[in-house]
């Protein structure tokens, strides 16, 4: 059985990824060392009898014993370790959730449902480093891999409405909190059926600006609100979010080789009030006119987790969502048309688990491949 080194187990991506090996029963197939930052000597998890305690995270020399490590958690902890670890000469896997490593040339961006055979090479070739998409891209590809594996796209816009849980645990708390004062400022208001709606929505905008509600994660109220812009400025009018998109999806897909161009990708990326699960509008051109009954199959047979949402009102609303999404691995697809601009320029809507296809599946599954198990 393999050693595994677990950090960034305790965080909420590294939590989701723990039940998520648990409920597969990955455990059963290493052994786990189990690291952290705060508080080296700690006890393991309570549900892992018989791991050791907690060892050091930033201990080098623990860690190079270790032919495999997954990490959760962070950039920073990844920009800070594994310079060491590889240049003290460490030659395990590495498995990462952080963004850190992704465009570095050598490293493979792991969603081995769309690109089992990228991954697959650079195992071949001795590759080491495998990390996780962007939740956004990964979950994108969950449910359009159909499009791509024909060779479909010319290219793709898209408009995301990204989830708080995006930002990390204490944004969601933080939009939880605002949504909790918010309810409370017109409480009275509301459970008078008489009351004014004009009333409510001039109090609610009056606290929304007041300046009294938590913003310290999101900067600005986003309970009844929205934000256009998700992560850094870029410096020419695109987000580092938006960036990603283009960026990780054809390297994902191991296009821009001179073979296979790069497909554009190009949208804006919004953080809604949703709790963990990202949706997106996408606008593709086609290739060609492909027939939607044709476009459906080739989206269902992809992969066993895209779930083609027929495009009525009726399963729209109650499949197509956040909250019908969350906790599944399902990658509903839906709002499946022809546009008005002609027979090939299509649209489509998808809900993914960020926290699921969206970081820690990917993770736990190129474990997997690794074990020789997947
Ligand atoms: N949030 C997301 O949507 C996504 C995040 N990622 C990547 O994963 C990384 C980790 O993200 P995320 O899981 O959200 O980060 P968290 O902040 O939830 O966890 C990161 C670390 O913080 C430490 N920590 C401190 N206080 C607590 C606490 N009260 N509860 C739990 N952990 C605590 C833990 O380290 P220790 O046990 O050592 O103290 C933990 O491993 C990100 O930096 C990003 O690179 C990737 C895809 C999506
Ligand atoms: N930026 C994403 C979450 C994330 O962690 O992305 P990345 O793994 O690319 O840094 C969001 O806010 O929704």
């Amino acid at each position: 059985m393999k050693a595994v080194g677990l950090v960034g187990w305790r965080g909420m991506v590294g939590s989701v990824l723990m039940q998520r090996m648990r409920d597969e029963g990955d455990f059963a197939l290493i052994e786990p060392v189990f690291f952290s930052t705060s508080n080296a000597g700690g006890a393991a998890p309570s549900w892992a009898p018989g791991a050791g305690p907690l060892q050091n995270a930033y201990d080098i020399d623990a860690l190079r014993k270790l032919p495999i490590i997954i990490t959760a958690q962070g950039g920073d902890y990844t920009n800070e370790v594994y310079p060491k670890l590889r240049g003290g000469g460490w030659d395990g896997i590495w498995i990462d959730a952080a963004s850190a490593l992704r465009m570095k040339d050598d490293a493979v961006i792991v969603l081995d449902p769309v690109n089992r055979a990228v991954i697959d090479a650079s195992l071949a070739k001795g590759g080491k480093d495998f990390i996780g998409g962007n939740c956004t891209v990964s979950c994108m590809l969950m449910g359009l891999g159909g499009l791509f594996q024909h060779d479909l796209v010319e290219w793709m816009t898209t408009q995301t409405y990204q989830a708080a849980s995006g930002g990390g645990a204490q944004h969601m708390r933080e939009l939880l909190t605002q949504f909790g004062l918010l309810n409370a400022e017109v409480k009275g208001l509301l459970d008078n059926p008489a009351s004014a709606i004009l009333d409510i929505d001039r109090q609610i905008l009056g606290k929304q600006q007041s300046g009294t509600l938590p913003t310290e994660h999101f900067g600005v109220p986003l309970a009844g609100n929205l934000i256009p812009w998700i992560d850094k400025d870029l410096g020419d009018g695109m987000s580092k979010e938006e960036w990603k998109g283009q960026a990780e999806t054809n390297k994902i897909l191991g296009r821009g080789d001179g073979a296979s161009p790069i497909i554009p990708i190009d949208g804006l990326c919004i953080r809604i009030g949703a709790m963990r699960c990202h949706s997106q509008a996408l606008t593709i051109k086609l290739k060609k006119d492909v027939p939607l009954d044709e476009i459906e199959d080739m989206l269902r047979n992809n992969n066993p987790w895209a779930k083609v949402v027929p495009n009525t009102r009726e399963a729209s609303v109650r499949d197509l969502t956040p909250v019908a999404t969350t906790g599944t691995l399902n990658i509903p697809v839906g709002r499946l048309r022809k546009l008005s601009m002609g027979p090939d320029y299509l649209s489509a809507f998808t809900v993914g688990d960020q926290l699921l296809w969206g970081a820690a599946e990917p993770l736990r599954r190129m474990l997997r491949i690794v074990l020789g198990e997947l």
